[in-house]
C-alpha cells in the first residue's frame, strides 16, 4: 500500500462522513472495436446503501463495475469509490472492498474451508495469524459451516455463489461489489443470496449489486439506478423510482362495462376490462369525485384504489417498452 500523502486519508474516505460510497462523473468506456459500452455515467451511491444496477444484457453493468475496480480503465470521466479515485487508488481502495465479478474463482478439488484458506493466503494484507479464525467466521457468515469439509465440485451453484461471497468476506469490508450473485441460482439459491445481503447490508455494509431482474432489485435494494445501452436513465431511492411511475386507478365491480363508460366520462384514460376488474390512467381530477360519478350512474362499487406503481411500470414509463430479460 503506498504511503498516504499529507492531503490523502490513509482510510479511504473517513474523513468525509456521508460522501457517496461511489460516485462517478461522466464515466464513458468505448471499447477498442468501437463500441460505446459506457456514456457519460454519473452514478451516486450513499453510503449503507444497497444498490441496485439495473439494466438488460449488455447495456453496459459489467463494464462499469469492471472500471469501478479499476480492471479496466475509463475511457474519459472519473470514478471514485470510497471518496478515492480509480484506478489510481486501486492499492489503498481495494482491501475495503468485497468484490464477486462473474462467478467465483473456485478449485473443484478443494473443500470450501481450504479454497477460503487458500484464497486468503494469495491476499498480501490478510494476517495469517488470524486466518483459521477468519475462514471460519466467513463460512459461518455464509452458512457453510456445516459443508465446509466438502469438495468444492460437490457444491451446489448456490453454495458455490455462497463460497464465494464467504472470499469476499474474509477481511472487513466498507463495500461489497456483486455482479448479478444470483445468476443461474434455482429460486431457493436467489433466496438464500438474498437473506444474505440484506444481513450484510443491516451490519452498515454497503452492498453495490447489479441485475438484469426488476423484482430482485424491489426485493432487496434500498436505491437504484437503471442502465440502458450503455447510458442511465435514472437512479435514487426504489420506492421514489417507482413511485415516479403513476400507479393504475383498480374498479372492481359487477357492473364493469357501465363503469368503464363513467370513467371514460371522467377523463380516465387506457381502460381495460377483465372480468369485475376496471383499470385505467390515474386521471388529473379529485378521485372522490370519480368514485361518486360512478355510485351516481348506478355502478356497484365493491373497490376503488389506486395499485402502486412497481418498479416495471417506471421502466416502462422511462423507456417506453417493456423490460426484456431475455438472454
Ligand atoms: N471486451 C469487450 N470488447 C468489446 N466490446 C465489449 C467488451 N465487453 C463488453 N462489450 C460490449 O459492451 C456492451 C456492454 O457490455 P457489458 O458486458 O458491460 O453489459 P452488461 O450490462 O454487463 O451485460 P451482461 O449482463 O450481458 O454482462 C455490450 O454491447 C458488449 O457487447
Amino acid at each position: 500500500m503506498g504511503e498516504p500523502s499529507a492531503t490523502e486519508p490513509e482510510q479511504p474516505g473517513e474523513r468525509e462522513a456521508g460522501e457517496p460510497v461511489i460516485a462517478t462523473r461522466a464515466l464513458t468506456k468505448r471499447y477498442r472495436g468501437g463500441q460505446l459500452a459506457v456514456d457519460g455515467l454519473d452514478l451516486t451511491v450513499p453510503a449503507g446503501s444497497v444498490f441496485g444496477f439495473l439494466g438488460p444484457n449488455g447495456s453496459g453493468k459489467t463494464t462499469t463495475i469492471r472500471m469501478l475496480m479499476g480492471l479496466i480503465e475509463p475511457t474519459s470521466g472519473t470514478a471514485r469509490i470510497l471518496g478515492r479515485p480509480m484506478p489510481g487508488a486501486t492499492r489503498a481502495v481495494l482491501p475495503h472492498v468485497g468484490a464477486l465479478i462473474e462467478g467465483p474463482a473456485l478449485y473443484g478439488f478443494l473443500s470450501g474451508r481450504d479454497n477460503l484458506l487458500r484464497h486468503d493466503c494469495a491476499d498480501p494484507a490478510a494476517d495469517p495469524r488470524t486466518r483459521r479464525a477468519r475462514v471460519a467466521a466467513a463460512l459461518d457468515r455464509v452458512g457453510l459451516t456445516a459443508a465446509a469439509g466438502k469438495k468444492a465440485k460437490a457444491y451446489s451453484l448456490g453454495m458455490k455463489q455462497r463460497l464465494g461471497l464467504a472470499a469476499a468476506l474474509l477481511q472487513p469490508r466498507r463495500l461489497l461489489v456483486l455482479d448479478e450473485p444470483t445468476n443461474g441460482l434455482d429460486p431457493q439459491g436467489m433466496r438464500e443470496i438474498r437473506t444474505l445481503i440484506r444481513e450484510l447490508a443491516s451490519d452498515g455494509t454497503t452492498v453495490f449489486l447489479s441485475s438484469h431482474l426488476l423484482d430482485e432489485i424491489e426485493q432487496v435494494c434500498t436505491h437504484a439506478a437503471v442502465m440502458a445501452q450503455g447510458r442511465l436513465l435514472t437512479q435514487g431511492p426504489v420506492a421514489d423510482l417507482a413511485a415516479g411511475a403513476r400507479g393504475r386507478l383498480v374498479v372492481t365491480t359487477p357492473d364493469p362495462a357501465e363503469a368503464a363508460r363513467v370513467l371514460k366520462e371522467q377523463g380516465v384514460g387506457d381502460l381495460a376490462v377483465t372480468g369485475d376488474r376496471v383499470t385505467g390512467e390515474v386521471p388529473d381530477r379529485d378521485l372522490a369525485e370519480v368514485n361518486a360519478a360512478l355510485v351516481a350512474a348506478g355502478v356497484r362499487v365493491r373497490g376503488f384504489t389506486v395499485e402502486r406503481a412497481s418498479l416495471e411500470d417506471a421502466f416502462v414509463a422511462l423507456t417506453g417498452e417493456g423490460f426484456d430479460v431475455a438472454g
